[in-house]
């Protein structure tokens, strides 16, 4: 388990808007089911949000979250966190949400899925730099190479996110640029059993480690 202190980078200002959406725990991570028992599926998908909104407002270069979420449970404890979190009133799937988040931000704006439960801020601060030497909209797709884990777009730009299967592809087609760097805890998201157990390997997150360590 890591703690994942705040990444401190003085003479870079922190300007960054962060986006995660979370789908209420009931119907969320479907295809994660059976990694822990049923029981306790609905706090691991909590915890693997903390400690994505945890390790994200530990950025040294982002000004803050907001969580766009049905949930009123998860709403409270990512509000306990730090977060600003508003209910998913577009209530459209996820890319209606993340342009709900978006909306009004002043600054640049990063999009990012709550399933990276052992993101390190400093992974983060060093994709958020290359987004910006990048210059428009730019993307880090997931260690698959398929989905996205991050999506950016400049300061008054549209977000114009395209999130779901084969998203990594929509995303370059939509105009974004692809970074490629290594960034592996901000690359493996948990969609499967066996990708929690590749994240453990990275290292979890304080949250989502209690929960494994209540189970093993
Ligand atoms: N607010 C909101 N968040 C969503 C929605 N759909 C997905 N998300 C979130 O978006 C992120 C990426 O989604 P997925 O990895 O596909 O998560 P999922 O739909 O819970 O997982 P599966 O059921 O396994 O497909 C996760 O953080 C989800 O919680 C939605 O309709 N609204
Ligand atoms: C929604 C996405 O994530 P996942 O692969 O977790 O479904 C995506 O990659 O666009």
């Amino acid at each position: 388990m890591l703690s994942h202190g705040r990444s401190t980078a003085p003479d870079t200002p922190v300007t960054w808007v962060a986006v995660v959406p979370v789908k209420p725990l009931p119907a969320a991570k479907t295809r994660l089911r059976g990694a822990v028992p049923e029981a306790v599926h609905p706090d691991l998908v909590l915890a693997m949000a903390r400690d994505t909104v945890a390790a994200v407002l530990a950025c040294g270069v982002v000004a803050g979250v907001v969580v766009v979420c049905d949930d009123p449970a998860v709403r409270a404890e990512l509000t306990r966190l730090g977060a600003t979190c508003l209910p998913d009133t577009p209530a459209a799937g996820l890319n209606a949400a993340f342009a709900f988040g978006a909306r009004g931000a002043e600054g640049p704006v990063v999009a990012l899925t709550a399933d990276l439960p052992a993101l390190r801020p400093a992974d983060l601060e060093s994709a958020l730099a290359a987004a910006v030497r990048a210059g428009g909209r730019a993307f880090v797709s997931d260690l698959e190479g398929t989905g996205t884990v991050l999506l950016t777009a400049p300061s008054g730009a549209a977000l114009a996110p395209h999130f779901g299967p084969g998203s990594a592809a929509a995303h370059l087609r939509s105009g974004a640029a692809r970074l490629d760097g290594r960034w592996l805890s901000l690359r493996r998201d948990v969609d499967t059993a066996a990708d929690l157990d590749a994240a453990a390997r990275l290292g979890l997150g304080t949250h989502t480690g209690q929960v494994i360590c209540t189970v093993a």
